[in-house]
């Protein structure tokens, strides 16, 4: 048995940056990865994927040159190229990351799936490959993998999900996405840019209000997507095609098919005797400041429910490791990386109606915000909602040109508490989309 002073699970988003901070006060930590540093945001999620959609964007632009007055000859995406500068970056970043942590003396990095023997008398044990460890303290940054939903069919038919898609070398001519939420929907745009004939099967982002799933599919139907709402219930192979039955009766076939159903945190992976207490969505329960029903063990990111994003998980690391801080009354803001994105922070429209507040509300097509005009970035809208009473922002949703960035600065106002009348009175620069935080801030209106 080796016993370490502190043990990380998972090189996730939350993992190095504590096993760093641990190591770095001179503690003896071992972290345990099972694949490769990084997690699933650099290697199979957020950055591969924003890459890509830089490239999505570049074709989509190069295509619309004209409507810009410039010309430009035929527009061909060759997709190996857009695959290799990618994997470029992201390798660069990978290594980047691994040699830091191969830096610190005091941290071993071990390439094994721990299993976690947990208990409440004693030091934890943590079983990696043939090496048995021991600990008093264990911290779980596990993350999550794809949900491959029970669709009869589907497991004798080959599909992909992210992790493959991302390994593709050449672009398929047909792909089916099951699920049009975030990873449906982000994909599903970027690779109908390329040149794929894309069917989604699903609700798009079936989270935001009606009107904003609306221009959201409206925004992926109008550049050829074809999109099924419906629910798929039943996977076939015919010959080299795929075929997928939707239970509103029509049937979508293609060459390839993406899973994008979802995501099941990675708890099974510590084997039988972790002695964790889960919720009932199936995450590990924590207190506001991590600690699972097991003492000693402290659960990150992902597998606690508190978010599902890599900037919830990283800020979950630096809440831990401050000891004034806790998760409790944070705002998550997030996006939806299709071109123009979705940003949204807070409340929706059907939230704020049943929250018993008395609500005011505004709202802006992005046809009416004279820089997204003078772009030619017309699609979209922006929305604010606050508390009449209070006066309290309690919500923004962003979609069109920058609003993944814009909508931060309601999120930042609503965590440092600032009332809609300061923003209202507030100077913006011209001409901006942040111009019409203010003006949205003065014209508003009951919900
Ligand atoms: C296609 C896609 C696009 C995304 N885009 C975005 C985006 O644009 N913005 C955003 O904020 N979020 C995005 N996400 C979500 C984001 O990637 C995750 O929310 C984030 O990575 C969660 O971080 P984490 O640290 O909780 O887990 P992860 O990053 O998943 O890390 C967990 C690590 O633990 C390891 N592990 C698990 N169990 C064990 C074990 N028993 N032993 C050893 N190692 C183990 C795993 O191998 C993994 O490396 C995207 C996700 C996907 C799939
Ligand atoms: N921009 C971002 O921040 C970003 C991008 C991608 C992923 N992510 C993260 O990854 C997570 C997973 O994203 P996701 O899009 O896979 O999952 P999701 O849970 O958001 O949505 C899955 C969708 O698949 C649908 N679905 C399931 N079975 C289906 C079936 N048989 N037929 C049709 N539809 C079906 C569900 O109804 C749901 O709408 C998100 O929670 C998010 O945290 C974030």
């Amino acid at each position: 048995m080796e016993r370490f002073d502190a043990i990380v699970i998972g090189a996730g988003q939350a993992g190095p940056g504590v096993a760093g901070e641990l190591a770095g006060n001179g503690r003896k930590v071992a972290l345990i990865e099972y694949e490769q540093v990084g997690g699933t945001c650099l290697n199979h999620g957020c950055r591969p994927t924003k890459a890509l959609r830089a490239s999505a964007v570049a074709a989509h632009s190069a295509r619309r040159a004209a409507d810009f007055g410039v010309r430009t000859g035929e527009v061909r995406v060759d997709f190996p190229a857009v695959m290799q500068r990618m994997h470029t970056m992201i390798d660069s970043m990978r290594s980047g990351l691994s040699d830091w942590l191969d830096s610190l003396p005091s941290l071993e990095v071990i390439h094994q799936t721990a299993r976690l023997i947990s208990s409440t008398t004693g030091d934890h044990r943590v079983i990696a490959g043939d090496r048995e460890l021991s600990t008093p303290e264990v911290y779980l940054d596990l993350g999550a993998r794809a949900a491959v939903p029970p669709i009869p069919g589907l497991d004798e038919v080959d599909h992909l999900t992210e992790v493959e898609l991302l390994q593709l070398t050449e672009l398929p001519a047909e792909l089916i996405v099951i699920g049009g939420s975030y990873i449906g929907c982000e994909f599903g745009q970027m690779f109908g840019r390329f040149g794929s004939r894309v069917t989604i099967i699903g609700s798009i982002a079936p989270r935001e209000d009606p009107d904003v799933s609306s221009a959201i599919k409206d925004l992926l139907t109008g550049e050829g997507v074809r999109v099924v709402e419906a629910r798929a219930e039943k996977v076939a192979r015919d010959g080299d095609r795929i075929s997928v039955s939707c239970d509103d009766g029509s049937i979508v076939t293609g060459s390839q098919l993406l899973i994008a159903a979802g995501r099941r945190p990675n708890i099974d992976l510590l084997g039988e005797d972790h002695g964790l207490e889960i919720d009932d969505r199936g995450f590990i329960a924590i207190d506001s400041r991590f600690a699972t029903s097991v003492p000693g063990v402290w659960a990150l990111g992902d597998i606690n429910g508190h978010g599902a994003f890599t900037h919830t998980a990283y800020q979950d690391s630096q809440i831990l490791l401050d000891p004034e801080r806790t998760v409790d009354g944070r705002i998550t803001a997030y996006a939806m990386f299709t071109d123009p994105p979705l940003g949204r922070v807070g409340m929706t429209q059907a939230e704020a109606r049943s929250s018993g507040r008395r609500v005011l509300q505004a709202e802006v097509p992005m046809s009416s915000v004279s820089r997204a005009v003078l772009d030619s970035e017309t699609i979209g809208l922006m929305r604010v909602l606050v508390d009449g009473d209070t006066e309290e922002v309690l919500g923004a949703t962003f979609f069109g040109m920058h609003g993944d960035d814009l909508v931060q600065q309601l999120g930042l106002a609503m965590q440092a508490g600032v009332r809609y009348p300061q923003l209202r009175d507030a100077l913006p620069i011209h001409p901006t989309v942040a111009e019409f935080i203010p003006t949205l801030m003065s014209s508003l209106t009951e919900l």
